[in-house]
C-alpha cells in the first residue's frame, strides 16, 4: 500500500469518508457530514504524516477535488425535484412569435456589436422593443442595414432603423455615423473613462438599469456579432453571460446561438426545429460540472461529470421538441441555426 493509500485509509476510518457513496445513492443532504469533512481537511493538512511536500500537494489536491464533489452532491438544489423550471425558446428566429407564447411572451432587447450583421438582423430588430449599438456596432448598422433592402433608398432605410442608444468607449464609431443618428434623436453615451469593461458589458448594464427588477425575468437580450472573429472579444462576450447571470442573454451568429443555463434552475429548451438544430453542445465553461442530467439529446448525460480537460458535450444532436438540462454548475448551451 502506498504512503498516500495508507493516509487515505486512515482518514477513511477516522472520519467516515466512505459515507460518500451512501450519500450519493440516497441523495439527501447531510450538512453535518460536510461539516465533519471540512474539519477533517483541516486535520489532514496539519497531520505530521504529511511532511513530503509532493505527497502533500497531491493528496490535498485530490481531497479538494473530492470536497468539491461532496459539496455539489450536497447542493440541495441539484437533487431537489421541485427546482423551478426555466423555459427557453428560439421563437425570436421565427417571422412572428407564435400566439400561444404571446400571453407569456418575453420583452426582447437587441444589442448590435461590431461584426457583420447576421442575415436575420431585420427580424431581430422587429421583435425588439429596445435597440442598442455597442460603439462600432453603430457603423455596422449604418453601413450594412441598407444592403438588406437593395431596392430602397439607403437613407430611408437608415431612418427606419434608428437605434435607441449607442454606448461604449466610442473609439470605433465614426463621427459621420454618430452625427447621423444624433440628428434622428438617438442617445450617445460615451464611457471612454471606463477601460476595464467591454462595450457589450456597458450596453448590458444600461439595459439592466432601464429594466425594473420585477420585469427582469421577462427580459431577453439578443446580441449580434458576439461570436467568431477575435478570440479575446469572443471570450469577453461569453464572460458577460456569467457577469450578468441573472439576465437572459443570447449571443447569436449566422451559424449558432449560445446562452448560459444557470445552475439555480432546471431548464426546458423548446426546439423550433424549422430554425435551429440538430447540432448542439453543453459546455462547463466557468467551472467543472460534476453532475449533469439531460433528456432530448442523442447522447444524454446521466448524473455525468464534465470539465475542460475531460468530457465536454460537443457535436451532440437534439432528438425531441424539448431538451431538459439540470446541473450543479452553470453551463453554456449552444445550438446550430439552420441556413
Ligand atoms: N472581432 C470580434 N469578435 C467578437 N466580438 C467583437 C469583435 N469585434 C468587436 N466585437 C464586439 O463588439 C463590441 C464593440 O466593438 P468595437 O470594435 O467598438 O470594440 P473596441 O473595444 O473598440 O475593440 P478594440 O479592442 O478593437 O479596440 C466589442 O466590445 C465586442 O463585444
Ligand atoms: C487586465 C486588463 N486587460 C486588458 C484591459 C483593457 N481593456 C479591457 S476592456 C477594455 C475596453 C474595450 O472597449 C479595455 C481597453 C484592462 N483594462 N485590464
Amino acid at each position: 500500500m502506498s504512503r498516500y493509500d495508507q493516509i487515505y485509509q486512515r482518514h477513511k476510518t477516522e472520519t467516515g469518508l466512505t459515507k460518500i457513496d451512501e450519500l450519493r445513492k440516497t441523495k439527501y443532504q447531510t450538512h453535518q457530514f460536510r461539516h465533519n469533512w471540512k474539519n477533517s481537511m483541516v486535520y489532514l493538512n496539519q497531520t505530521p504524516l504529511l511532511q513530503t511536500p509532493l505527497t502533500n500537494i497531491k493528496l490535498i489536491s485530490q481531497l479538494n477535488n473530492k470536497s468539491q464533489q461532496i459539496n455539489s452532491t450536497l447542493n440541495p438544489d441539484y437533487y431537489s425535484n421541485n427546482m423551478e423550471a426555466m423555459q427557453h425558446s428560439s421563437s425570436f428566429l421565427l417571422p412572428s412569435i407564435p400566439i400561444e407564447q404571446g400571453a407569456n411572451s418575453l420583452n426582447y432587447a437587441l444589442v448590435i456589436l461590431n461584426q457583420r450583421l447576421p442575415r436575420f438582423a431585420p427580424l431581430l430588430w422587429e421583435h425588439a422593443k429596445l435597440r442598442v449599438c455597442a460603439d462600432g456596432g453603430g457603423n455596422r448598422l449604418f453601413d450594412e442595414i441598407p444592403q438588406f433592402f437593395p431596392e430602397q433608398n439607403p437613407i430611408d432605410v437608415r431612418n427606419r432603423y434608428k437605434p435607441d442608444v449607442i454606448k461604449g468607449d466610442m473609439d470605433s464609431i465614426r463621427e459621420d455615423v454618430l452625427d447621423f443618428y444624433a440628428k434622428l434623436g438617438c442617445d450617445a453615451i460615451n464611457e471612454s473613462h471606463d477601460q476595464d469593461t467591454t462595450d457589450l458589458h456597458k450596453c448590458i448594464s444600461h439595459i439592466s438599469n432601464l429594466t425594473p427588477e420585477s420585469e427582469k425575468s421577462n427580459l431577453c437580450i439578443l446580441v449580434t456579432g458576439a461570436l467568431g472573429g477575435r478570440f479575446d472579444h469572443e471570450a469577453g462576450n461569453i464572460n458577460v453571460l456569467y457577469r450578468f447571470s441573472n439576465l437572459r442573454i443570447i449571443l447569436i451568429s449566422d451559424d449558432c446561438l449560445i446562452q448560459l443555463l444557470p445552475k439555480t434552475h432546471r431548464h426546458e429548451i423548446q426546439i423550433q426545429s424549422s430554425v435551429v438544430g440538430p447540432h448542439c453542445g453543453l459546455l462547463p465553461m466557468g467551472q467543472p460540472a460534476f453532475h449533469t442530467t439531460t433528456s432530448g439529446l442523442k447522447w444524454n448525460l446521466d448524473d455525468t461529470e464534465m470539465m475542460f480537460g475531460g468530457l465536454l458535450s460537443t457535436s451532440n444532436i437534439v432528438t425531441g421538441d424539448i431538451v431538459s438540462v439540470q446541473s450543479d454548475a452553470d453551463l453554456i448551451w449552444t445550438i446550430s441555426i439552420k441556413h
